[in-house]
């Protein structure tokens, strides 16, 4: 039996790596030289991308902030309507806190459930009343976020997988993978890695184009951009827009908020929504339209000025004094009073194109709509190959892990050097076995904290999406981590038992390793369960080592655990260090024989056992304890990642709302303002 614990570890590594190994040595996604991709490209080119035209309309979305006594506190969207429609890029504009993200948020389903905010409106895709909840369209978000270990073609390839029909063969998907390498100007980047702050990769304008053609994969109707240039520099942003602006000339649909563009962005848009503090202040079309709307009222773009930032002053509030202040606010308001009157002004241009559903211009509907999605097995294996790739290519950090628990080992191998079996030499047993149980733990948990969170992000967009469900993501996560989370404490144990001369009989080895790499597991489950907690790594890295240290100090050294006080009684049985410390100290106590010299001097292993209260117990008993807690992690991780999933505040149709107010009356009012098509 002793020979079976000592082998757990090595047996837990082996499979592990078979596995893997026999999954990836499998053909990876092909790399195809530019003329095969050229062509490829032009054939589906030819083939068209199906893209399902799509007008959005949105009636007096208003979104409010109450306080816990139900007191309006704040309101972040006043009365906003306004429409987007297939060909056309539609930008929303306005100073910082104007409420853009919030408005792309509502009309992409994706505004963050809040206790108590209260968000009203009227919603119609193609005419057709309905909750933006249900609606499966692109959002391509502010913070773009990846796996950092793989390549854009294979960040791309994944994600076709994941997400096409499971009917289109694997050269179609390739196809189809290189066309939008081409479309988005990614071929020359296609096999770096997309890399983070740490190991530099892709540019943060190939980060942003990676974002949207991973978006574009299920070829969706309408694609929402939230301030898709910041952070880019002025060449980067030109491109991206004129991305987005060439996908409007397919035929999507596409909303973006944008901040302070430069002009030559400002003249791709086709149509313009100005908002000031949630309120509407312009909404048609873009260009000449809107600078003559505001010539009108008596503000002139001057000459060679960028009319974003002659937009933008004109619609900001200016803090910097109290005059300035309310004369700016003055003006917000005439304004906005002026456009609230002025809605008739585009009536009657354009009406019938907006309230009827088109045939689509191109056959199909989106690539996934339809079509049945792969099972939990294939989802398993493509989750399995990503993870491994992640946790195996990340040099820098495994490097960084190897070399700290070299440096661990032999600085506390120094320190413990050689122990022989004289009576003090009970004490710095202990004293070790408690440091690795610790040491071990540590490491586990902060590596785990401190990437989980992040990935947690990925993951729950991924979900939200459809693309997978949380049993075959954990499970790939944890057998693809299984090999390199063991390497660590088993380079710890090999080089620290040597030099501490630790229990010198084989098995005895081989239980140490076992221990501490089941202990290394079950420090990393708490690292997710933490993750799974909390919202940011932030708040994990805080929470994490605090949960951490109760654990150590009912980890059976600090606190015997006949003297814990009765309330406390339950921690010892749930700390992990305690499990670990207790299968060490057993592994190494018994059978030794130390020095006496007095009558009072313990003279065997067991006699210290007893004296710490492990007497009764076996290494196979506390590493069952061990492998509970470590499930037991797990399936709270589980629990709370299902449960803790982003909710969605949804904007309801509300038929009482819509006949209160006469259905009819409201879908004029909206088409009134409409901008009309080219
Ligand atoms: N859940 C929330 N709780 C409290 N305030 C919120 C919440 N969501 C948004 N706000 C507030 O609503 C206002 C509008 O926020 P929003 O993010 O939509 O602005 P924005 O125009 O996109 O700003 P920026 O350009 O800086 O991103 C801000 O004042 C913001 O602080």
């Amino acid at each position: 039996m002793k020979q079976l614990n000592a082998n757990i570890g090595v047996l837990l590594v082996a499979a592990a790596t078979t596995l893997a190994v026999r999954l990836f040595s499998g053909k990876r996604a092909r790399v195809e030289d530019d003329e095969n991709s050229d062509k490829s490209v032009k054939d589906v080119e030819k083939a068209g991308t199906p893209v399902e035209p799509v007008t959005l309309k949105w009636h007096n979305i208003t979104c409010i902030l109450k306080n816990k006594s139900g007191k309006q506190v704040k309101e972040l969207l006043k009365n906003a309507s306004g429409a987007a429609k297939a060909g056309r890029l539609l930008a929303i504009m306005g100073p910082s806190g104007s409420g853009k993200t919030t408005l792309l948020n509502i009309l992409a389903g994706q505004l963050p459930a809040a206790p108590h905010m209260k968000l009203t409106g009227l919603l119609y895709v193609n005419g057709t009343p309905c909750s933006s909840a249900n609606q499966k369209w692109a959002y391509i978000r502010q913070e773009d976020l990846f796996f950092s270990q793989l390549t854009v073609r294979e960040t791309l390839s994944l994600a076709a997988e994941l997400q096409l029909p499971y009917s289109m063969s694997g050269p179609a998907r390739e196809k189809y993978v290189e066309e939008l390498l081409s479309r988005l100007g990614l071929v020359s980047c296609a096999d770096t890695r997309v890399g983070d702050e740490k190991v530099r990769g892709i540019s943060g304008g190939e980060r942003k184009r990676l974002s949207i053609a991973c978006e574009l994969i299920a070829s969706p109707s309408v694609i929402f951009a939230d301030e898709p240039t910041t952070g880019l520099d002025a060449f980067q942003a030109e491109q991206v827009m004129e991305t987005l602006r060439k996908l409007a000339k397919d035929g999507h649909t596409i909303i973006c908020s944008i901040h302070q563009p430069r002009g030559s962005i400002y003249f791709k848009f086709d149509d313009l929504m100005l908002l000031s503090e949630g309120t509407l202040i312009y909404w048609g079309r873009a260009q000449d339209e809107a600078l003559t709307y505001f010539d009108e009222l008596g503000y002139k773009c001057p000459e060679h000025v960028n009319p974003a930032e002659f937009f933008a002053d004109l619609i900001s509030v200016d803090f910097s004094s109290p005059e300035n202040e309310s004369s700016s606010r003055k003006r917000v308001a005439s304004l906005v009073a002026t456009f609230t009157k002025k809605k008739g002004l585009l009536a009657g241009m354009d009406i019938t194109v907006y309230n009827t559903t088109r045939e689509p211009s191109i056959s199909g509907k989106g690539v996934t709509s339809a079509a049945k999605k792969h099972g939990w097995l294939k989802h398993f294996k493509l989750l399995l190959k990503r993870a491994w790739w992640q946790a195996t290519r990340d040099g820098p950090t495994n490097k960084v892990r190897s070399r700290m628990s070299v440096a661990s080992a032999i600085i506390f191998g120094s320190i413990f050097w050689r122990m022989g079996l004289i009576q003090s030499a009970i004490q710095d047993r202990m004293g070790l076995l408690q440091v690795a149980a610790i040491n071990t733990a540590m490491s586990g948990l902060i590596k785990t904290v401190n990437v989980f969170p992040k990935e947690r992000a990925i993951v729950d967009r991924e979900r939200a999406k459809g693309n997978y469900s949380l049993g075959p993501y954990l499970g790939a996560k944890l057998l693809a981590e299984i090999p390199v989370g063991a390497a660590f404490p088993l380079l710890f144990g090999s080089i620290l038992y040597p030099m501490a001369r630790l229990n010198p009989v084989l098995s005895r080895f081989g239980n140490f390793a076992s221990i501490v790499t089941v202990e290394s597991f079950a420090a990393s489950a708490m690292g997710l369960t933490v993750g799974a907690m909390v919202p940011t790594t932030e708040a994990a890295v805080a929470l994490g080592p605090s949960l951490m240290t109760v654990f150590i100090v009912f980890g059976g050294y600090y606190v015997n655990s006949g003297n814990t006080p009765v309330i406390f009684r339950w921690i010892p049985q749930v700390s992990l260090i305690r499990w670990a410390f207790q299968a060490l100290c057993i592994n190494e106590f018994r059978g030794l024989k130390f020095e006496c010299h007095n009558s009072y001097d313990l003279r065997t292993g067991e006699q210290v056992l007893e004296r710490m209260g492990f007497g009764g117990s076996s290494v196979r008993e506390s590493l069952t304890q061990e492998g509970r807690i470590l499930l037991f992690l797990y399936w709270t991780t589980y629990i709370l990642l299902q449960k803790n999933k982003p909710r969605y505040q949804e904007l309801k149709f509300s038929s009482d709302f819509a006949h209160s107010s006469s259905d009819a009356e409201l879908l004029t009012t909206v088409n009134e303002a409409l901008p009309s098509t080219d």
